[in-house]
């Protein structure tokens, strides 16, 4: 089947919108778990998402350094908040492939540019390169993956059901928030 160029949804959010968490509990981007990475991302113009996190002493391989693991899983949250968000369209990841170029020191912080690359079906191709401590900073990290489109029974058959409804939960309050029918923020 023929890559095509990724067509973003017409409601995705716009340049310059910060991407909020998208699970409480999700070690990329979650609040709860203190050791998380804590990325924070925001749309980018033309198909790109950028994304940030800050190295800790919790995300150690070698002393001092972080951990390859980690910094993969940084690459697969933004990654993901790139696909979910430019194309509104469930995926989870099917190949990670991360390239490591320079060791990333604790208390660096990885700038990540991710990007849509195209789409063939249910796969979605994207890939993305982490800069250190800047913006345009030297690029440490690059990695490229392939996403497939699933269903929400995906979720539902695999996953905990209470923990998706703590999700939809969170959802429909944050819609409320959105709509200013929340009664603890509008009393
Ligand atoms: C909605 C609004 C959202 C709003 C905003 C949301 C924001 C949201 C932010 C999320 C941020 C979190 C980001 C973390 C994302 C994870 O970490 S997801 C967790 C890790 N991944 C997994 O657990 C996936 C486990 N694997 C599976 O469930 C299944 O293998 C898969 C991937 C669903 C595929 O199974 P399947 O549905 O049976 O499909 P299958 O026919 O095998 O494959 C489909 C196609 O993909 C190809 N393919 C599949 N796997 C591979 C592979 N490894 N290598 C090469 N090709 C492959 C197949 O060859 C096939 O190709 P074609 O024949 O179509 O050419």
């Amino acid at each position: 089947m023929d890559v095509e160029p990724p067509a973003v949804h017409p409601k995705a959010p716009t340049p310059g919108t910060e991407l909020g968490i998208h699970f409480d509990e999700c070690f990329g981007c979650g609040d709860e778990f203190e050791a998380g990475l804590h990325l924070r991302s925001r749309i980018g113009e033309a198909q790109t998402v950028y994304s940030e996190f800050t190295v800790t002493a919790a995300h150690q391989g070698a002393p001092g350094l972080a951990h390859g693991g980690l910094l993969a899983c940084a690459f697969d949250e933004a990654l993901g908040s790139t696909v979910g968000n430019l194309l509104r369209r469930p995926a989870v990841t099917g190949k990670l492939e991360t390239d490591f170029r320079r060791p990333v020191p604790v208390g660096s912080t990885l700038y990540i540019e991710a990007r849509l690359d195209g789409t063939a079906g249910r796969k979605i191709y994207a890939s993305a390169d982490g800069h250190l401590d800047a913006p345009d900073g030297p690029i440490a990290v690059s990695a490229r993956a392939l996403f497939v489109a699933v269903g929400f029974e995906h979720f539902t058959t695999h996953g905990d059901p209470a923990a998706l409804k703590k999700l939809a939960d969170a959802q429909e309050k944050a819609k409320r928030v959105r709509e200013g029918r929340d009664w603890e923020i509008n009393p």
